[in-house]
């Protein structure tokens, strides 16, 4: 005998890019180029025990309808967009019970022309994302976040690790100036006392605090990274967690997962060269990986 625990299912990937005109000017413009999960989660069952076909709404049904969405309604902020695709699918399908809705955006920046921002002209001037990821269920029950991912960094001084545990198995030196380099994956968790609905997120999309909340995980994971004389990784990702919690009041917590990419200093001694933390052999692997999850409350460890 055999039992279907769990199933979901959807269309993952899902591209596109929008234009959003504006109104009073339309050669002037803003895009969003985004990258779309969309899984179903209710009572698909007989498809998968039965071979029953008849409640399955198609991937490529649900690929049509991130596209046609993302051209009817207002896009920005993709918070917005994943709240909306959620209520779509619960609204229009009855037995769908729940939407697990991933989006990120992928960057664009206008850049300056003779001193002013080009109206239609962008620059990807870095690989990161911004992300979203919202669950939705039928019952009102609401899981959501908002990150930012691959945002490449590196210092060439002000960082040091030195003081950890010393046993046999132990080679590494303790260094009072290091690289330090990582690629930035932080995710806030939206309060939800705060944000407890969709109407809640329409609502906050309107006055902006999606938006304001990724400019300051931004801005604080940045200048932390560059001011703070770090002790390891682990206790600057907890101050960026901490700056970022004092000042964003819909966050209930912050999550960094942060690669530790080495820098190894290279060994010129049989030319006589002193290298005095200049030439560098950037390892591919293995890198470390440090990860903590930062709240306003004291709570039992995983
Ligand atoms: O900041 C660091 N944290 C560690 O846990 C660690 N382990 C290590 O080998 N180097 C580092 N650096």
């Amino acid at each position: 005998m055999a039992f279907l625990q769990a199933s979901t299912y959807g269309k993952d990937n899902v591209k596109f890019l929008k234009v959003q005109k504006d109104k009073q000017n339309p050669k002037k413009h803003n895009v969003l180029e985004a990258t779309v999960r969309v899984l179903l989660l209710g009572n698909f069952d007989v498809s998968y025990t039965d071979a029953d076909n008849s409640p399955i709404v198609p991937t490529d049904t649900v690929k049509n309808t991130i596209l046609v969405e993302a051209k009817r309604i207002d896009v920005f902020p993709i918070e917005r967009f994943a709240a909306h695709l959620a209520k779509h699918f619960v609204d229009k399908y009855s037995w769908v019970s729940g939407v697990d809705v991933h989006i990120s955006q992928h960057k664009w920046s206008k850049y300056l022309v003779d001193g002013k921002l080009h109206d239609h002209s962008f620059v990807k001037n870095g690989e990161e994302i911004r992300v979203t990821d919202l669950k939705y269920l039928r019952s009102g029950e609401l899981t959501f976040t908002s990150g930012l991912k691959d945002l490449t960094v590196l210092k060439s001084t002000g960082s040091m690790f030195y003081g950890y545990n010393v046993c046999d198995y132990t080679t590494l030196k303790p260094v009072t100036d290091r690289i330090l380099s990582t690629d930035v994956d932080a995710t806030w968790k939206w309060d939800s006392k705060k944000i407890s609905s969709l109407a809640d997120i329409f609502r906050l999309a309107e006055s902006g605090v999606f938006d304001t909340t990724f400019e300051t995980a931004l801005s604080i994971t940045l200048k932390r990274f560059a001011l703070e004389n770090s002790a390891s990784v682990q206790a600057t990702m907890y101050n960026m967690a901490e700056d970022i919690l004092k000042v964003a009041n819909y966050v209930e917590t912050v999550s960094y997962a942060l690669p530790n990419k080495h820098y190894f200093l290279i060994d010129l001694k049989f030319q006589g060269e002193d290298n005095d933390n200049e030439l560098f052999y950037p390892s591919p692997h293995p890198n470390g990986l440090i990860k903590c999850t930062v709240g306003r409350t004291p709570k039992s460890k995983l």
